[in-house]
């Protein structure tokens, strides 16, 4: 159907390119007002005849570093095609100990240490102001219901991966890694892994009213430990293949539930509804038909 609603999106990091193990169906590339997204995006049904849509955030070749992902042409171009929830994978470093290189994680807590380089929110650059609430920045209501559903996707796939839920993820800039000082703050300040994409991809995810988990897929540890050579690339490539096959295999498993879960896929709808200030005469034509791209409901 050549309008089919597409209400849920995955977002692939490191490694994790395509999902090949569900069926093609076909490739789009909006063009958004904030540009056009880190890739063409694929539409994929699953065994049921729904259709899922997949974006590579670094690019299918892996062109964008972190800094310069286009996350506002991501998440809009998502929203374009009615997605309402996203699960996005991201390739972390673990800051603890019981965090193992291929083991999954769900945080719920980010702490931000990027540098201000990223544009952060659809708002830039109109003369509308919002104020979005991100106290929680996952959606909650999606984390618990994903818990389960991921431990036993990583149980019945039978190589043993653990997955850690309740942490929290430190994103810093790059593109490169800590310093062993950092990585040691880090740990002090409570991180439990360390990205450099979650942000402003949830922040964004949040404004364009999408529910939003992260899957935590830990390549390292980062480099706070004393007797351990700091991370390195190679050492990030050397779980990156078996991290994404995983992946895969959680987010078929999750996904064939996931689309059936109307009241779940609507869990951050009406979540901007007072974060928008009172509005005043001078608000734009232009302004409007920008921002009805991500909210219709809001602006028009
Ligand atoms: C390849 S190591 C650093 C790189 O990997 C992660 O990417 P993603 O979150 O997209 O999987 C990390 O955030 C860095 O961008
Ligand atoms: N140690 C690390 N720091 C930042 N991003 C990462 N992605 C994977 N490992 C990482």
């Amino acid at each position: 159907m050549a309008d089919e609603k597409i209400l849920v999106g995955v977002i692939g990091g490191s490694g994790l390119y395509h999902l090949d193990n569900l069926t093609f169906v076909k490739e789009v590339y909006p063009e958004t007002p904030w540009g056009f997204p880190s890739s063409p995006i694929t539409i994929a049904s699953l065994p049921s005849g729904a259709q899922v849509a997949f974006l590579a955030r670094h690019g299918k070749h892996h062109t964008y570093s972190p800094s310069t992902v286009p996350s506002r042409a991501n998440i809009a171009s998502l929203k374009s095609l009615g997605v309402r929830t996203i699960i996005a994978f991201s390739a972390v470093g673990s800051l603890r100990e019981e965090i193992a290189p291929g083991h999954f994680a769900l945080p719920n807590q980010i702490i931000d240490r990027t540098k201000g380089i990223r544009p952060t929110t659809f708002f830039d650059e109109t003369n509308i102001v919002a104020h979005t609430a991100f106290g929680d920045p996952f959606t909650n209501k999606l984390l618990e219901w994903l818990e389960g559903r991921i431990r036993k996707a990583l149980e019945d796939d039978g190589k043993g991966v653990k997955l850690h839920t309740g942490k929290c993820i430190v994103c810093m800039e790059g593109p490169q890694f800590s310093t062993r000082a950092e990585s040691v703050m880090y740990r002090m300040w409570g991180g439990d892994l360390i990205n450099m994409s979650v942000l402003p991809e949830a922040k964004l995810a949040r404004e364009a009213e999408i529910g939003y988990a992260l899957i935590a897929t830990a390549t390292d540890y980062d480099s706070w430990r004393p007797h351990s050579d700091s991370v390195t690339a190679a050492e990030v490539f050397k779980t990156l293949k078996q991290n994404a096959d995983t992946s895969r295999h959680v987010a078929a498993a999750v996904l064939e539930d996931l689309v059936k879960e109307t009241n779940l896929l609507e869990a951050e709808a009406g979540s901007m509804k007072f974060s928008i200030m009172p509005r005043t005469a001078e608000q734009k034509a232009s302004d409007l038909k920008k921002l009805s791209y991500v909210l219709p409901d809001y602006f028009s």
